[in-house]
């Protein structure tokens, strides 16, 4: 879906006289019996009864607008509470709640639990009672740690709903307050302005230039005009304009609601990582399944009962999976999810937290991204060439003009050029407040510095406003790169003002000027781009008609320049540098002038002299050098282009954006980014939502990504590790002469206390350090990749030949091999969940307390197996000596340490250039060129 341009072009625009924007009365019954009635917009016939009410055709009735007409001051909030318990909150119905017994019933019916309890009603039809209570023991155990994990996964992804919940504006108890959107309630008085979701069904009492894309509703994506007395429908987006309405319907009675697509609705999707560990899992089961089978076969052809190798192989297979690896991932992701919303980055979706530790390009637009977002006018060019400097703090009216270092006096050329600026403009200054000591802006930045540059030069704007009313315009368009203004002047004629881009303003036959003047413009407006200002092309004429088509006058002459400045951000240049050593390129998108982009990509460390700036009116960018770092004069529609060419090449894109039509690009990208500042159909568009609109936070989060794939691998190193010891162990015993290595009970204990809490604990292992100055994993990559299935077969080997040689060992010496088998396979297993975990940051003491806890605890109970009688009768173990236990510990931590002896150093420290992290087929287009 591509929405219109931010503020779309139109024919002439007759501008609304007056119309405050909020009428003492707003939801004007008399006035309303004549308009169009709710429900009309929705393709419903509706008639007004006499009552009041809105009778639907589809045979709705409901009323309106409950009580008294909505006062300018807004439904108090004592009235909103009561119709917020009345008609409940706004939002599509929320998924029912699971209920504690749906979720044991969901646990229970996982397949290796089902094979449990088929194992648990054999032994038991067989009176093997021990056996049953360890299964059962399994069952309750396993079942209790799910449940307790997806609860708390649940909860942690609630709480990200609420976080990145949508808002609305609202005028309650005569105050504007901005609210949760779910909190609005029929009468509520709503301000809407370009870029935001219409909250709920509103009937407009006061719209200016209001247009809306309904394309969430109806599909059509070409943005419709709603005046006052129609109605807005909720889940359209606000393309142009403003306006104040009345809600009239929320949640599921509201036109989304209807159409039951609100977003909230949707129960999240399994993440492209929880799919592929899904489908990683049935390959493990049926492996295991295959070597249980054999185990199976081996154990009756040696003359074993059938039923004790059938239950035997059952076990096996339930110890051999994983079975909490899904728990495991959906925590792992969920509380990493919470820890990137506490460092201000907000995920909106959990395959967010993943895709991010892989992403290789962030595309970031200039305004208010990489800079501050508060423009200045610090040059100006008149018509006649003369050059001046512009001082003054933000947007404080007051300031001075000088030439050449020295104060100088508003020039009459000066004077017009400000004047210009004022009047073809839509912003306004708001003085400083309590809560705000500064002036600020209102409106268009870019348009708000213009004002603020006109009171520099002694105007009064809105006295120079009221003198020179508009009668036309051609409202900002991305495509033309311009805005033109129609205004009747004193003596009936009328003034023409276009400002613009140098390269849409200055050409004929819109400017009237010579060769000469055209050059030395040009070359001005290049000069100061140079500087890294934006620059803004300023014509005008006074003429005795309007112009036929305010999109293209003709015949203007030309008044001026105007250059912009705004500040770097504190900090952007580290931002940058921080990005490289992470090996993720950043990558500069913007709308701006080239000379513009490339000075403020130089002063970013991302652009030097000879580098290639991309020109979006020049070509196709999709088709840009590989290396190309900057993007100019972009429309918003190329983001997607841009985004299609390095996704092409392999690369995993990050992509922010903050205005109305940013949107397709954020839904695009790998991974959307909006600003909180932001629009809210940017927000709801983003699969990241940085609060402080702050870009730094997108390294914290990628960095948190990477964490949690890091952990996600050692559990499956360690749980698989275990698992294949296992199998060869049950394979291989019989070779040297231990027939059945392990009795099912004794299985089932070791996975009980190997995999539940010790794998939980691994997923809440810190970062590495360093693990943000790594290559980017590639996206392609199997999550057994990078070495890990090699890891895993070396850990369960050297389990396995360790339990193995202890067993024999312990046969030759006629001690009970199969108790030091149990104890041997158990402790190794435990030894290498502490031998995986991640080096210690700098300056921590102990990193993850949990692991090292859940170890201890388990190789207690293991111990117990052996010493306590009771567990020994249910285990099936024998009795060992103290020295007989201290050796079985010596041993099984034989593998651990090799594990860690032979740990390769995590490739970090070395602070990775940003060209290692893309890959081959770049680096060869790179050196190409
Ligand atoms: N309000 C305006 N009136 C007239 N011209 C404008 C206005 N705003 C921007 N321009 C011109 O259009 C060009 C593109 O601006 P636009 O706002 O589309 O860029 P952008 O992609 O949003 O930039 P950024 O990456 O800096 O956020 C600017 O360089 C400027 O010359």
């Amino acid at each position: 879906m591509v929405l219109g341009s931010r503020r779309p072009a139109g024919p002439l625009v007759p501008v609304r006289a007056g119309g405050s924007p909020l009428p003492d009365t707003v939801a004007r019954g008399e006035a309303e019996v004549g308009g169009r009635a709710a429900g009309e917009r929705l393709g419903h016939r509706a008639e007004r009864t006499v009552t009041g009410q809105v009778q639907v055709a589809d045979g709705d009735v409901r009323r309106e607008n409950s009580g008294p007409a909505t006062p300018a001051t807004g439904l108090s909030s004592a009235e909103a509470a009561r119709l917020l318990q009345v008609d409940g909150p706004n939002a599509a119905a929320a998924p029912p709640r699971r209920h504690l017994v749906t979720r044991i019933a969901h646990q229970l019916t996982d397949p290796l639990v089902a094979l449990l309890l088929a194992a648990a009603v054999v032994t038991t039809l067989l009176r093997d009672y021990p056996d049953t209570a360890v299964i059962l023991l399994v069952v309750v155990v396993n079942t209790a740690i799910g449940v307790v994990q997806e609860v708390r996964a649940d909860r942690a992804i609630a709480a990200l709903d609420q976080l990145a919940a949508p808002t609305a504006r609202v005028v309650r108890d005569g105050r504007d307050a901005v609210l949760p959107a779910a909190e609005l309630v029929r009468g509520d008085l709503v301000r809407v302005e370009a870029g935001d979701v219409v909250p709920a069904d509103l009937l407009l009492h006061d719209a200016s230039r209001l247009h809306l894309d309904e394309s969430a509703l109806t599909g059509e994506s070409v943005p419709v005009s709603r005046a006052a007395d129609e109605e807005a429908s909720a889940g359209t987006v606000v393309t142009t304009g403003r306006a104040v309405g009345t809600v009239v319907r929320t949640g599921a009675s509201s036109a989304l609601g209807r159409i039951a697509t609100l977003a909230a609705a949707t129960r999240p999707a399994a993440t492209p990582l929880q799919r592929r560990l899904a489908s990683l899992g049935r390959l493990l089961g049926l492996a295991a399944v295959a070597l249980s089978a054999l185990v199976f076969a081996v154990g009756v052809l040696s003359g074993r009962s059938l039923v004790e190798m059938a239950v035997t192989a059952v076990s096996l297979v339930v110890a051999a999976v994983p079975e909490s690896l899904p728990a495991v991932v959906t925590l792992a992701l969920a509380l990493g999810a919470r820890r990137m919303a506490a460092a201000r980055a907000i995920p909106r979706r959990l395959h967010a937290v993943e895709t991010l530790g892989s992403v290789t390009v962030i595309a970031s637009d200039k305004t208010g991204t990489l800079t501050e977002g508060r423009m200045a006018v610090q040059q100006a060019v008149t018509g006649d060439g003369a050059r001046f400097g512009v001082t003054g703090s933000g947007y404080a009216p007051d300031g001075t003009v000088h030439r050449d270092g020295a104060a100088v006096a508003v020039s009459d050329e000066l004077r017009q050029l400000a004047r210009a600026g004022l009047l073809c403009n839509d912003a306004t200054l708001a003085p400083p407040t309590e809560q705000r000591p500064r002036w600020g802006a209102v409106g268009d930045p870019l348009e708000a510095a213009l004002v603020t540059f006109a009171a520099r030069c002694g105007l009064e704007p809105q006295t120079t406003r009221h003198a020179w009313p508009r009668v036309a315009e051609h409202p900002f368009d991305q495509q033309l790169r311009r805005m033109t203004t129609v205004h009747r002047s004193c003596d009936r004629r009328y003034l023409v003002v276009c400002k613009g881009a140098p390269e849409s303003v200055l050409t004929a036959p819109l400017l009237d000027a010579s060769d000469d003047e055209l050059a030395a413009l040009t070359a001005a407006a290049h000069r100061l781009a140079g500087d890294g200002l934006r620059v803004l092309a300023v014509a005008a004429a006074l003429a005795e008609h309007p112009p036929a088509d305010p999109a293209h006058p003709e015949g203007l002459r030309p008044v001026g320049l105007v250059a912009v400045g705004d500040p770097l951000r504190a900090g952007a240049p580290d931002i940058a540098d921080g990005f490289a050593a992470a090996g993720v390129r950043l990558v500069l998108v913007t709308g701006d002038h080239p000379a513009t982009a490339a000075a403020i990509a130089g002063q970013l460390g991302l652009w030097t002299e000879g580098d290639p700036v991309v020109r979006g009116d020049d070509g196709d960018p999709a088709s840009a050098p590989a290396g190309a770092r900057v993007f100019a004069r972009t429309q918003p529609e190329q983001k997607l282009d841009i985004i299609a060419g390095l996704q092409a090449r392999g690369h995993v894109v990050a992509m922010t954006g903050d205005g109305v039509n940013d949107a397709p690009a954020l839904r695009r990208a790998d991974i959307g980014v909006a600003m909180g500042g932001g629009t809210e159909v940017a927000r709801q568009a983003a699969d990241l939502v940085l609060v402080d609109d702050d870009l730094s936070t997108v390294a914290t989060a990628i960095g948190e990504g990477r964490r949690i794939y890091d952990n996600i691998r050692r559990f499956l190193r360690y749980a698989l590790s275990g698992g294949v010891a296992e199998i060869a162990v049950m394979l291989l015993g019989p070779l040297f002469g231990l027939p059945v290595p392990l009795l099912p009970a004794q299985i089932l204990w070791i996975n009980l206390l190997t995999h539940g809490v010790p794998g939980v604990a691994l997923g809440a292992e810190p970062a590495e350090p360093g693990t943000l100055g790594r290559v980017p994993r590639s996206p392609q990559e199997s999550v057994l990749g990078a070495g890990l299935g090699r890891q895993i077969l070396v850990g369960g080997a050297l389990i396995a030949a360790v339990t193995l040689g202890a067993g024999v060992l312990a046969a030759h010496w006629d001690r009970p091999w199969q108790t030091v088998i149990f104890m041997v396979l158990g402790l190794a297993q435990l030894g290498v969940a502490l031998a995986v975990r991640a080096p210690r940051p700098a300056g921590q003491r102990w990193g993850n307390l949990a692991l090292p806890l859940a170890v201890a605890v388990s190789a207690l109970l293991q111990v117990a197996g052996v010493l306590l009688p009771p567990l020994r009768d249910l285990l099936g173990t024998e009795a060992l000596g103290v020295a007989e236990l201290l050796a079985c510990a010596v041993v099984s931590v034989l593998p651990g340490l090799v594990l860690r002896l032979t740990r390769r150093r995590p490739a970090a420290d070395v602070g990775l250039p940003w060209r290692r992290g893309v890959n081959q087929a770049d680096c060869a287009a790179e050196e190409e060129m």
